[in-house]
């Protein structure tokens, strides 16, 4: 038995990794990545850029987000505090859960880290106020391969715990295409990424 416990979801090569955490007196410690433990667990991912965003509201909305072609990235995601609604879809023409959404609670308490493969579109809500929202990537932030699907977009029917008016997003995800548009010119093809 690994020291990870690594579990799968019902869409392709997502994982659930949850290291051990060690409470006493104090709080707790635990590793947050280790890339000996990932490798023995089978996961192989040279991470490149690590990244933070502070989300202050409950009601925050960010995403559905990916960089295409070969900026595409694996991201690692870990919540340190307050709790959120992750969702991704897979959008790899040709995976058998294509087109198929997930939303996973991620939070300070439960130690969750969420593996989204290269191909996903991602985003998330926060659930309380003052969400610190920690990543890794394996590709570096490229801005002309940044795109985005429309969290609200009919065809995926996400069901977000929140009233699309009360979202707080950005400029730029209220005005992200919807997934018909997206799909007219889609860069990931299942097994080819
Ligand atoms: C993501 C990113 C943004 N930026 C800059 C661009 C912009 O000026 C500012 C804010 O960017 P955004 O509005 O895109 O930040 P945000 O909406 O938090 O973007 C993130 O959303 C989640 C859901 C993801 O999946 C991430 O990959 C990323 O796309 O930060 C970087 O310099 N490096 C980066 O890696």
């Amino acid at each position: 038995m690994g020291k990870l416990k690594v579990s799968t979801t019902k869409l392709q090569d997502v994982k659930i990794i949850e290291p051990a955490v060690f409470g006493d007196n104090r709080g707790f410690f635990t590793e947050s990545y280790s890339d000996k433990d990932f490798k023995d667990a089978g996961i192989d991912i040279d991470f490149i850029q690590d990244n933070h965003s502070l989300s202050t509201q409950a009601g925050v909305l960010r995403g559905l987000h990916f960089q295409r072609g070969e900026a595409a990235q694996t991201k690692l995601i870990r919540v340190v505090t307050g709790a959120v609604l992750d969702v991704i879809v897979d959008v790899r023409e040709g995976s058998p859960t294509y087109k198929q959404w997930e939303g996973y609670i991620l939070s300070a308490s439960n130690h969750r880290q969420l593996l989204v493969p290269k191909g996903y579109a991602h985003g998330f809500v926060t659930l309380t106020d003052n969400v610190n929202f920690l990543y890794k990537c394996d590709g570096y932030y490229n801005a002309a391969a940044d795109g985005g699907i429309s969290f609200k977009t009919p065809e995926l029917n996400i069901d977000w715990p929140i009233d699309f008016d009360q979202a707080i997003t950005s400029d730029k995800d209220a005005a992200q295409p919807t997934f018909t548009e997206f799909e007219k010119d889609n860069p990931f093809v299942y097994g080819e990424i």
